[in-house]
């Protein structure tokens, strides 16, 4: 039995009017007993540990709900192609080199930045998921998984059953911290038959499916060539939907896409920055939220970002919606929802995202004593127009502190950027003599 204290300025984003300047947060364990102003602990509530913080903000642990961690290793090795040439003629031919090893040393370096920029959650897809799976588990995190399935290639079979193998292996691990999903890469790398077989499977599991949607013009292209209409109508038709399903990127949608998205209950994964980096276009988030449909924040991997960021990337979802519409679009407190509750509804995570009794403990504190947070007009507006990663001060996870004072309590950063450092440059010399 472990209790804590946090003495904080508490955002518990409940709702647009909820902030305690001088709040507290009671933690049995791993869940949350009570959320309100100091003194407000259940009577009897005796704490082993407090955590007095009045110049902090605490909110929850942000959630990214779409990236590829390992995709660290590939960080600046790639930069300024579109997304086509960008895959076959630099991410493929590096990934094919990698090792299982490899990827959890990149995973882990994913886990260290995304930890210190205040990430508690992510929805990732790639290959070698048991290494991930066991990089999460190892770090403390939260963490939901799908072995990345390209269906069209020579591996499209072997990677269905690793993706089964992992359901039976990893969902429900580390406490109900690890949970896993099928993730088809994408309409133009899977067949008919191949998607009907992942929801076949994914059905027969109860877990839900993870694909990238409609990212770029020649997607749209290829898709409406082969089968007269656009990916998201494809998808629909062939029965993808109607489950759990996040759809990463749809930046190339149409109003009908969208119908579809609401009816299905589809949930987009939003990656502005990927999306501005890989040239693929600006997707229509303010249109997408007022058919209801569920949106939350995603950085894609560290190759086409080229971070793990999600403070960068709530200020650049605004701003880029901004520019698309007008400046009252997507606010700060808006995009603050998009990056907790949004991505728990993404996840299907019903028991984080909020700082609320009986929620998991998965929450951040922010160092708010700092120049660039002065005057203290708007606390929203500070966290996603004026943070940046550094300011994250503590990280807490399912109860357990990971981060304190920026120090990094569960994963040796020097170890992870020292063994991502020689795998990379060894995949690159293999690549390059
Ligand atoms: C088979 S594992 C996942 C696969 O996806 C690749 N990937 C990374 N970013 C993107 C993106 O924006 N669109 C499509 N595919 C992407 C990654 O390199 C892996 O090969
Ligand atoms: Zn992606």
């Amino acid at each position: 039995m472990s209790k804590t204290i946090i003495r904080a300025m508490v955002l518990p984003m409940t709702g647009p009017d909820a902030f305690f300047p001088e709040g507290e947060i009671c933690i049995e364990d791993q869940r949350i007993v009570s959320v309100g102003e100091t003194g407000s602990a259940p009577a009897g509530f005796i704490p082993d540990r407090i955590l007095e913080l009045p110049n902090d903000v605490v909110m929850p642990g942000l959630i990214n709900t779409h990236t590829h961690a390992a995709m660290t290793l590939l960080r600046s090795y790639a930069d300024d192609l579109p997304l086509m040439p960008w895959l076959q003629e630099k991410v493929w031919p590096f990934e094919d080199k990698l090792t299982d090893e490899d990827i959890y040393w990149g995973t882990s370096l994913a886990l260290c930045e995304m930890i210190r920029s205040g990430t508690t959650t992510m929805l990732d897809m790639y290959a070698s998921m048991d290494q991930v799976a066991e990089a999460v588990l190892l770090a403390g995190t939260r963490a939901v998984l799908s072995r990345g399935l390209i269906g069209n290639g020579p591996n499209g079979n072997r990677a269905l059953q690793e993706n089964i193998d992992l359901v039976h292996r990893y969902h429900g691990a580390g406490n109900g911290r690890v949970s896993i999903m099928f993730g088809p890469h994408a309409p133009y790398t899977c067949s008919a038959e191949y998607l009907q077989k992942v929801k076949t499977e994914a059905d027969r599991l109860k877990v839900g499916i993870h694909i990238h949607v409609a990212e770029t013009q020649d997607e749209i292209n290829i898709i409406k060539e082969q089968q007269g209409k656009t990916p998201v109508q494809w998808l629909d038709e062939l029965g993808l939907f109607g489950g759990h399903v996040v759809a990463a990127h749809c930046v190339h949608i149409t109003p009908q896409d969208m119908e579809i998205f609401a009816r299905q209950h589809v949930c987009v994964a939003h990656n502005p920055e990927s999306n501005m980096k890989l040239s693929s276009g600006t997707a229509p988030i303010t249109e997408l939220r007022s058919k209801g449909v569920v949106v939350s924040l995603g950085t894609d991997g560290a190759s086409s970002n080229n971070n793990l960021d999600l403070f960068g990337e709530m200020r650049s979802a605004s701003y880029q919606q901004k520019l698309r519409v007008n400046t009252t679009a997507l606010p700060a407190y808006d995009v603050l929802e998009m990056a907790t509750i949004g991505g728990a509804q993404t996840l299907g995570l019903e028991d984080v995202g909020m700082l609320a009794p009986g929620f998991k403990a998965d929450l951040i504190t922010i160092d708010m004593d700092q120049p660039h947070f002065y005057p203290r007009f708007s606390i929203p507006a500070h966290l996603v127009y004026a943070a940046h990663a550094g300011d994250v001060r503590t990280v807490m996870v399912d109860g357990k502190l990971l981060m304190e004072e920026r120090k990094l309590l569960t994963m040796d950063v020097g170890k992870v950027c020292h063994e991502a450092e020689i795998r990379a440059k060894r995949i690159f010399k293999e690549l390059n003599g």
